[in-house]
């Protein structure tokens, strides 16, 4: 038999990644990224100049058609495979990233009656402006003793499905009303391949309260929200739901021409870019916390039962592999803090530095960094600059920088940024740990372990724990084209299963980074008072966070709203 390859494509914050793979061992053969041309959409629609309210963050479906057409034959020709070696495609996607959409299918915003609706596009996984409907999903599910909040970790965050949903009904009724369906942004590009609408129990599970066994709450709960959202499920959220590692179709001859594939090979059914990167890792059993390290950080872990755990973001029969309850958790900002402070934090002088050295002011920074001690720069920090998914579950939540003085530098706020990363980290793994799902490895993929030694390193003293590398650079793109392996089956030169395609694609680098006891030492004294701070303005005691909120919110644009 020839060689034999999948596609495997991540659709991450700011661009899509596609990599050919060769089945046989994992070996990324090609790979291709295109930046989406509206990137993160912020500030104001791309139609009609309409401004958007702060915590908004949408994308543009277009930018995703745009990934397929230019990616997956650009990585066919680098290769120089023929596309009748390629068996399948899969995706991976941020979550919850969602949209309405038509009957047809069409996102609603394609409609130029709909172009200039904030709610008519797609909401990124950081849309952060539905919290007040997060809240009162809280307050109704506790009073109603609904089972969905203890998967939740006792609170469901406004980042997921039906926070984002209710603040469309409840913001643009209209739209509400002419959207044929809300769905995961993973199923619609899928469907665009396949023609057929298919939903992943990936997101299904972690994002819109479906539970393997019981379905999706019952419609009183739903009732209870607004008695206009009592058949929600049924009619906007229904459909098939299938698992990771199913088929979800066949690539339909249009979209085949388009993008330089056979049609007919198999697609895999839609899934998330941090638990797709589980597999991709070799991680298929207890006990390794799998963190995808990028903008933010999700953390992955597999566990035999099903356990209550603070604050996580969800726990789901079969939701990473199959045969075991896969736990999310995560920081909803990291690579983002250290964007922010690139952009509005260092000193000029350092800027400086790094243009006359010709090297990037991140390296210039890790380097200066590199040479202090744990507490030698007498700062502690809060990594809250998006809010707080796990544990607090609170995206009203703000950054604190603690301890400055006329003498700090820019380099040090750059180790104490790094640092407030990985206590956040610690306190996924404490919570973990307290509820008996076992952590004792670290095993860690995405953008960051490849750009930050001293990041990594900081992580592995904080948590002291080691911590593995992924050998692959695209790992949710690997993870992406092993299910899509395991989609087109054996008898075509796939794999039967998930634990199959791992045990011959997946890999970890022969470097770790191993804890060092004397700065593990230190940095737990650090910790105690990590968690005074996060406790104090995070449980409670002091609002003051939520307070400058709504200050800011009453007195935007420089008039104060009653
Ligand atoms: N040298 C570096 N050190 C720390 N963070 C970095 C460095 N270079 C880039 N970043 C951050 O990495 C993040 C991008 O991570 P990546 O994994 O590539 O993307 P994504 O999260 O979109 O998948 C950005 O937030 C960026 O600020
Ligand atoms: O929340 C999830 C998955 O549940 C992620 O998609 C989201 O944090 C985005 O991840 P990236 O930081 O873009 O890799």
């Amino acid at each position: 038999m020839n060689k034999r390859y999948t596609i495997g494509i991540d659709y991450g914050t700011e661009s899509g990644r596609a990599v050919l793979i060769d089945l046989a061992d994992g070996a990324e053969v090609a790979e291709h990224v295109t930046p989406y041309a509206h990137g993160v959409i912020a500030k104001q629609l791309p139609k009609g100049g309409v401004v958007l309210e702060p915590e908004w963050a949408l994308q543009h479906p277009r930018d995703y058609i745009d990934v397929l057409e230019q990616s997956v034959p650009k990585v066919l020709t680098e290769a120089g495979v023929h596309p009748s070696d390629v068996i399948g495609i899969g995706i991976d996607f941020t979550a919850c990233t969602m949209l309405p959409i038509d009957e047809d299918g069409e996102p609603l915003c394609f409609h130029t009656s709909f172009a200039n609706r904030p709610h008519a596009w797609v909401k990124l996984w950081k849309h952060h402006a539905a919290q007040d409907e997060a809240n009162e999903i809280n307050r109704i599910g506790a009073e109603r003793g609904e089972a969905f909040l203890k998967r939740y970790g006792g609170k469901y965050s406004s980042e997921w499905m039906i926070a984002k949903i209710w603040q469309i009904f409840n913001e643009d009724r209209q739209l509400f009303d002419e959207a044929d369906a809300f769905l995961e942004g993973t199923d619609w590009v899928t469907a665009q391949m396949t023609g057929t609408i298919v939903r992943n129990s990936c997101t299904a599970g972690y994002k819109a309260m479906w539970h393997k066994q019981d379905g999706y709450p019952e419609d009183t709960f739903f009732e209870a929200l607004h008695p206009d959202l009592k058949r929600l499920t049924a009619t906007k959220l229904r459909g098939h739901i299938r698992a990771p590692g199913e088929t979800a179709g066949n690539l339909m001859k249009e979209m085949a021409d388009r993008i330089g594939l056979l049609p007919g090979i198999a697609v895999a059914v839609g899934n998330v870019d941090a638990h797709v990167s589980v597999p991709a890792t070799g991680v298929v059993t207890p006990g390794k916390l799998v963190m995808a390290m990028g903008t933010s950080i999700c953390h992955l872990v597999l566990a035999e039962e099903e356990k209550e755990v603070e604050g996580m973001c969800g726990v789901v029969e079969d939701g990473i592999v199959p045969g075991y309850f896969g736990y999310e958790a995560g920081q909803s900002a990291v690579g983002d803090i250290f964007a922010w402070f690139m952009e509005h934090g260092v000193s000029s002088d350092l800027v400086n530095e790094a243009k006359q050295k010709n090297v990037p002011l991140h390296a210039l920074l890790e380097e200066k960094a590199a040479a202090y001690q744990p507490g030698e720069t007498g700062l502690l920090a809060l990594d809250w600059w998006n809010g707080n998914r796990s544990t607090l579950v609170d995206t009203n939540l703000s950054g604190v920088i603690l301890g400055m003085t006329l003498q700090t530098k820019s380099e040090e706020i750059y180790r104490t940024l790094l640092e407030a990363t990985a206590f956040g980290t610690k306190k996924i793994i404490d919570a973990f740990t307290k509820a008996g799902v076992e952590v004792n490895e670290l095993v860690a993929c995405g953008g960051l372990p490849q750009k930050n030694n001293l990041l990594m390193q900081i992580f592995a003293d904080i948590t002291n724990l080691e911590i593995k590398v992924a050998a692959s650079k695209q790992t949710p793109a690997l993870g992406a084209a092993m299910y899509a392996s395991v989609a087109a089956g054996k008898a075509v030169g796939g794999y039967a299963t998930i634990f199959a395609a791992a045990e011959k694609m997946a890999r970890v680098q022969d470097r770790s980074y191993k804890p060092n006891p004397e700065r593990a030492q230190v940095y737990k004294e650090m910790y105690k008072e990590y968690s005074k701070l996060h406790d104090y303005f995070g449980k409670g005691e002091n609002d003051v966070m939520k307070t400058l909120r709504s200050v800011r919110d009453k007195t935007k644009g420089g008039v104060v709203h009653a």
